[in-house]
């Protein structure tokens, strides 16, 4: 390296310039760099005062170069960093989906074993879930299971065991064990989509339902009421076993000791566990008691049947006044089901060390928003799809919609309303400061990235479901995919009818009178 440069100031006092200092001028400057070496190698003399003032404005010139040039290759280093860690939560992605799939052939081997077995008969495999092993049981159809209750897995009592169901996709009334993978052939080198995968899915209970959760909207009476008749009607009737939340149970009590039977938790490790011993979740309120519902399942969810006891009811079918004949039709199956798939959303700090420390991740079966709060500012988020870069939102926020929560949030803000059975993920700005913002539906397999920016001028907030609300600082980032654990729900009649008659009866899409025929006709 060069020795250092004195340059005289006009005060008598010297600074020291190195080339190390200047070093990025030759990419940046006008000048090329001898011009300036030789410039700055000029003896100044302190009489001579315009040369003093060039030479201090060159060397400012320099300075602000090197400036400019550390800051680039600063965000250069900063982008790369991103880059790197955004590649390795899409590996850890990848690895989760391969684990599911290596879950599925397994399974398909074993039902190929099983070929030569009764129709009666089970097969029991393992999976993996969360570093716990749960026994699972499968059979011919898409999905089904046998968890086995209280952790004992060898126990032979009908009574410990959860009831197992099969998932059919039915078409035109016609039951089909047709895979869902099964949809494109690509026989002698053409490529034929078969029958299409969105048929509706039927669920048959294979052993009969024991154990029923009660969720229910809080602080209503016709909600209490309806709550109790229920359980006295499913005990002494269906000789069910019944779950209800804690408050609830305190509620019941209240009202009489024959109440003793039902069941709760005391704290939320048990939460946790419900999905173990619940054959069934009856909901009592509105929308918001679904999306409670839901959120309290952090792993796979049981059928739902989710009655309306509130004031839109867009995924709530079914009619509380004639509760008897609704629950003993479920009871005895088969059950139409729209399965409706979430998001599970990622928060990583910018002090995280690694992509793979994040904070417990967040299941949304409607959206996760993230705006700006309480900021007067304009969000600045920077989206990226896997490996590209979408856009930057510049406005009040951006959603990040599953289909079914395409009818909420996202509608409002412009969104398109999708069938809750298409698998995609809904990308709807909201407020955009841009004429050309439109919103995009994107396809279930990639993964999304909001980066807060740091030359943000302020934090923005996610919320999940409307709830939870989180502070995104600069460098955090929200992470989001489709989760492996859709939330079924029974259909009144099925899926398709069930979502239209909710965007004509709730929204009262498209209602226009419609035009008399009263006019002169085109000849
Ligand atoms: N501007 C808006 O439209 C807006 C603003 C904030 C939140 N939300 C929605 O509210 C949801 C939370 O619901 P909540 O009941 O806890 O809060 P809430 O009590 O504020 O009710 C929100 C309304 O949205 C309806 N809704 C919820 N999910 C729906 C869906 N999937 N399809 C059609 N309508 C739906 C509910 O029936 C209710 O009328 C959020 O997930 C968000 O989608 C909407
Ligand atoms: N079991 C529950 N425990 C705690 N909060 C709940 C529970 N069920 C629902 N909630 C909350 O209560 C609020 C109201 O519930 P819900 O939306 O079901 O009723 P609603 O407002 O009468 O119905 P709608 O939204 O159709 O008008 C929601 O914010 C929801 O998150």
């Amino acid at each position: 390296m060069a020795p250092p440069h004195k340059l005289n100031s006009p005060t008598g006092n010297s600074s020291v310039t190195s080339q190390a200092e200047n070093g990025f001028i030759s990419s940046y400057s006008p000048f090329s760099e001898k011009a300036v070496q030789e410039l700055l190698q000029l003896p100044i003399q302190g009489s001579d005062d315009h040369l003093i003032e060039f030479s201090e404005s060159l060397r400012t010139v320099a300075k602000t170069l090197r400036k400019v040039a550390e800051g680039k290759a600063a965000a250069q280093a900063e982008a790369a960093e991103w880059k790197r860690k955004y590649e390795l939560e899409r590996t850890r992605n990848l690895q989760i989906e391969n684990k599911g799939k290596s879950c599925l052939e397994h399974r398909a081997d074993l039902d190929d074993v099983k070929t030569n077995n009764s129709a009666k008969q089970t097969t029991l495999y393992k999976v993996e879930a969360n570093g716990k092993s749960e026994e699972c049981y499968s059979r011919n159809g898409i999905c089904s299971h046998d968890v086995l209750r209280d952790g004992n897995p060898h126990s032979d009592s009908k009574m410990l065991r959860k009831a197992s169901f099969k998932l059919q996709w039915c078409c035109k009334g016609e039951q089909s064990d047709q895979h869902k993978h099964d949809i494109v052939s690509f026989e002698r080198g053409n490529i034929t989509t078969a029958e299409r995968s969105s048929k509706q899915i039927s669920l048959k209970w294979e052993s009969s339902p024991q154990t029923v959760l009660i969720l229910t909207k809080p602080n209503s009476d016709s909600v209490k009421i309806l709550c109790a008749e229920m359980i006295r009607w499913l005990r002494q009737h269906k000789k069910l076993q019944v779950y209800v939340e804690p408050r609830v149970k305190v509620d019941l009590l209240e009202e009489s000791s024959y109440f003793n039977f039902v069941e709760t938790w005391s704290d939320d490790k048990e939460i946790l566990r419900l999905h173990t011993k619940v054959d069934l979740v009856i909901t009592l309120g509105g929308d918001g008691t679904v999306l409670w519902t839901a959120s309290m399942f952090k792993g796979p969810v049981p059928p739902i049947v989710p009655f309306s006891l509130g004031s839109l009811g867009f995924m709530t079918p079914f009619y509380s006044e004639n509760y008897k004949e609704c629950l003993e039709s479920i009871l005895k199956g088969p059950i139409s089901i729209t399965l409706r798939h979430r998001l599970i959303c990622h928060v990583i700090r910018d002090a995280a060390k690694n992509e793979f420390e994040t904070e417990e991740p967040i299941l949304v079966l409607n959206e996760v928003t993230i705006d700006r709060g309480i900021s007067s500012y304009l969000t600045n988020l920077e989206c990226y799809c896997d490996n590209s870069f979408v856009t930057r939102v510049q406005g009040d926020g951006l959603i990040l919609s599953t289909t079914s929560g395409s009818t909420a949030y996202s509608l409002a803000a412009g969104g398109s309303m999708v069938h809750p059975q298409v698998p995609g993920i809904l990308f709807t700005p909201i407020c955009p400061h841009s004429l050309s913002f439109r919103p995009l539906i994107l396809p279930e397999h990639v993964t999304l990235r909001v980066q807060i920016p740091f030359n943000s001028r302020g934090s923005a907030w996610a919320s999940f479901d409307g709830k939870d609300r989180k502070q995104l600082a600069p460098g955090d980032a929200l992470v989001c995919s489709m989760a492996p654990w859709p939330v079924p729900t029974a259909c009144h009649g099925d899926s398709t009818s069930d979502f239209l008659h909710s965007i004509h009866e709730g929204l009262h899409w498209n209602l226009r009178k419609t035009q008399s025929s009263d006019a002169p006709r085109e000849a």
